[in-house]
């Protein structure tokens, strides 16, 4: 096969997108070598379609000297992620740590449960494993088996475990999410050690910080696949609709596996004849992420305007309020892309403040 040519050498070349910066993609042709750096073919354009990182795509007009291009057709997507933006993604790789910032579980909780919602499959990850005792260690192991997960254990810092993340991450497409100060940054590092293979690093006024969703910094793994550093996914709020919420728990879907409960729209509280409620650890999470889905809901449905302007409290006792949002400079702005970003700022700031509360 010639390098960069289709399986049955046809004459369009396709490659990866692997950084997307304003109206231009970079593209590492499949067979390797230097990334191309393209445009979109007006005819895309005219469809509308978007160019996401990630997506397989059919390179035309190489000039092999430049290295310049043009992208003539997007391959169908396997899987697609909204926040942060990538196509073809496989897994969502989650790093948390033993200890400083402590585990918490209903933090931890929320992530898996906002990754399962999504098309792509869980892995996950607990770092500093040499800040806490070994016991300590097997009962997160212990615990987390019980909510249908074997993570991997790890050091960063002390190069433990390493070898066994990169064999995950070999020749897929991987997001990385966690909490601030877990070690996901440091991970990075250590996995690709060479940073020339950073390519999604971005400049120019146009672009938005590291600190946006917009942002989506990609990372050539050494032995193939790709890495998708985003802050997108680390404020995760969990507005799926309320009788799909069950099926992100691994442990309700053992569960359902076995039988069914008496009504099909059982939403596993108080029913009678519930085959999910009862004595499993996370039942307690599963109640306050229903009441909070249900919430997301109401406010979708009651008011589908001003959903993104209100506030969505969600006090300790379950009680739930809106409150309206003062208007921020944010709103003033003039272009309709720049208020679309405040309101995406403003989304979230709430979720934020949410998680934080
Ligand atoms: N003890 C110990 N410390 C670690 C380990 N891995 C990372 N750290 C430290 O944890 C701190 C945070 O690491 P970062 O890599 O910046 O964490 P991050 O998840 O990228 O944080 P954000 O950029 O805020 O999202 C740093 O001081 C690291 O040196 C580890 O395995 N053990
Ligand atoms: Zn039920």
């Amino acid at each position: 096969m010639i390098p960069g040519r289709g399986e049955g050498g046809e004459d369009v070349p396709q490659g990866t997108v692997v950084a997307v910066q304003a109206n231009f993609y970079q593209v590492r042709l499949l067979g390797g070598g230097e990334s191309v750096l393209c445009t979109r073919r007006s005819r895309l354009k005219k469809l509308g379609q978007k160019v996401m990182v990630g997506d397989r795509v059919m390179v035309e007009e190489i000039d092999e000297v430049d290295r310049r291009g043009a992208i003539a057709e997007i391959l169908p997507r396997q899987t697609l992620l909204e926040r942060p933006p990538v196509a073809n993604a496989e897994q969502i790789l989650l790093v948390f740590s033993l200890a400083e910032p402590p585990l918490d579980p209903w933090q931890l909780s929320r992530f898996l449960i906002k990754a399962e919602l999504t098309e792509l499959s869980p892995c996950l990850c607990l770092n500093k494993l040499d800040l806490v005792s070994p016991s300590e260690q097997a009962a997160w192991q212990e615990r987390l088996q019980q909510w249908g997960y074997n993570p991997l254990l790890i050091s960063v810092e002390q190069r433990k475990g390493l070898d066994r993340v990169l064999g995950q991450l070999a020749g897929k497409i991987t997001v990385i999410a966690g909490p601030s100060g877990v070690g996901k940054s440091s991970l990075i590092n250590q996995l690709i050690p060479d940073a020339t293979l950073r390519v999604g690093e971005v400049s120019g006024k146009l672009q938005r910080g590291r600190h946006t969703t917009r942002h989506v910094e990609l990372f050539e793994l050494p032995m193939g696949g790709l890495l998708a550093d985003s802050p997108g996914f680390n404020k995760p709020d969990l507005d799926c609709d309320p009788t799909e919420l069950v099926y992100a728990f691994p442990e309700a879907r053992e569960a359902l596996g076995q039988g069914a409960c008496q009504f099909s729209d059982c939403l596993h509280r108080d029913e009678p004849n519930c085959q999910v409620r009862g004595d499993w650890e996370r039942y307690d999470h599963y109640l306050k992420f229903l009441e909070e889905a249900i919430a997301r809901q109401e406010l979708r449905q009651q008011r589908p305007d001003e959903e993104e302007a209100l506030k969505l409290k969600i006090k300790g006792s379950g009680e739930r309020v809106y409150e309206p949002r003062l208007e921020s400079k944010k709103y003033r702005r003039r272009s309709r892309r720049s208020r679309h970003q405040a309101l995406q700022d403003l989304v979230e700031e709430v979720q934020s403040e949410e998680l934080e509360s």
